[in-house]
């Protein structure tokens, strides 16, 4: 079964496609959103994904008598550089791409944030598609975020570029190692506790069947979590306010992900330890009901973790969450729980609560 959502965006909307076995309609569903024959296709992916899925989907199109060629960088966090990104453009001219080309991103977000990069700089930009090979890629194909990393701080460099539609063949998941499935379920539990209580009990009672990637289960947990964010991103494209709400778990998470050096921690372990160090924010701030512990369960569950074992010092921390992008005039902003299903942005946070938070993430304080 096909599931279909559309994401509103301000030049139009663009189709969100979720079932099994999508890659073979491919052809098809280009030529739905009207792109023919003529417009030459680069499907940007990586050392890991490409031998699984590239020469497949290269084929599918080549014989619905589409130009495709195929770009592939090594997998991993390390590829979201400039540098990187620099070699992709000289490989993009020397296959010839034009103005009237595009980029397919075949993979997680890795290769979806840095070939969406690639699309919206390339001769000032040409449309891609985001084709998703992990459970995580649900959250980082869908909103048009794109860009890279610098040694600084997370996705430092980049744009807002939205995808001409996101095609997600579920069956690709069967090959995802199990530490990327769990790291992939930690953005779906954030998409449930920001906006929608009903999808965090929906959570709590199917962790088993979801972790074991039942076809039913785990395309409905992407469709519910791409019906979160493609709902707050056609409210708030560029994140002038709500899409900020998108972020939670980040500023922590995101902080920890660059000390940590990129790829030790995955993105969404690294935002699912962010996630109960903000719960723990909220209730230091008096903001919520007790929500860490409900929210360390769920993500246990999934197999992440859920307390801060690294050796890093608050002020290394506090240093990145100072660059953090949500930070105004000096004042850290965090998205903190009101409720279970429910967030809000809180400015002008004090160090000295963050600091509070962060020993209770790291196991003192009460828990
Ligand atoms: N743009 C956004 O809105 C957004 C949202 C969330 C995350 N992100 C970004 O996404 C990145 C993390 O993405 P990710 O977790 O998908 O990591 P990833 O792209 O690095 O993929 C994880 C690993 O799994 C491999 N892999 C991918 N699909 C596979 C498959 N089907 N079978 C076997 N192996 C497969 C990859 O080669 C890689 O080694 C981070 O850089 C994060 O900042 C962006
Ligand atoms: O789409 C968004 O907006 C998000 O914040 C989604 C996040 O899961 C994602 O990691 C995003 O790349 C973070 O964006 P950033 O602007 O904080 O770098
Ligand atoms: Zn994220």
């Amino acid at each position: 079964m096909i599931k279909t959502l559309q994401v509103q965006t301000r030049e139009g909307s663009y189709p969100i496609h979720i079932g099994a076995g999508l890659h073979g309609c491919l052809p098809d569903l280009l030529q739905e959103i009207g792109w023919n024959r003529e417009r030459r296709l680069m499907l940007v992916t990586d050392d890991q994904v490409g031998p699984l899925y590239g020469e497949y989907v290269i084929q599918g199109l080549k014989d619905h008598g589409f130009q495709a060629s195929c770009l592939t960088v090594p997998a991993g966090e390390g590829s979201k550089k400039l540098s990187q990104l620099e070699e992709m453009v000289g490989d993009c001219l020397q296959a010839g791409l034009d103005r009237s080309s595009a980029i397919l991103a075949l993979g997680g977000g890795v290769v979806g944030d840095l070939a969406g990069f690639l699309a919206a700089s390339y001769m000032r930009g040409i449309p891609f598609i985001q084709l998703p090979t992990t459970l995580l890629a649900h959250d980082s194909s869908v909103g048009g975020k794109v860009g890279v990393n610098h040694p600084l701080g997370k996705n430092m460099i980049g744009a807002f570029h939205q995808p001409s539609m996101v095609v997600f063949d579920v069956n690709t998941l069967n090959t995802l190692p199990e530490r990327e499935v769990a790291s992939g379920y930690a953005e779906v539990v954030k998409h449930a506790l920001i906006r929608d209580a009903d999808f965090v009990c929906w959570l709590e009672e199917r962790v088993d069947s979801l972790r074991r990637l039942e076809p039913d289960s785990v395309s409905e947990a992407i469709w519910r979590g791409c019906a979160v964010k493609g709902e707050v991103v056609s409210q708030d494209e560029k994140e002038a306010g709500l899409r900020a709400i998108l972020n939670y778990g980040h500023t922590i998470g995101h902080a920890l992900e660059a000390t940590a050096g990129y790829g030790v921690l995955t993105h969404g372990e690294a935002v699912a330890i962010g996630m109960v160090g903000e719960a723990m924010l909220a209730e230091e701030l008096g903001l919520c009901p007790p929500v860490s512990e409900r929210t360390a369960r769920l993500l246990s569950s999934f197999g992440l973790p859920t307390r801060l074992t690294l050796e890093i010092a608050d002020e290394e921390l506090l240093e990145r969450m100072r660059r953090d992008k949500k930070v105004k005039q000096g004042r850290l902003t965090f998205i903190l729980p009101r409720e279970v299903g429910c967030v809000d942005r809180i400015g002008g946070v004090e160090e000295a609560v963050i600091r509070r938070a962060l020993d209770r993430l790291r196991g003192g304080g009460e828990g």
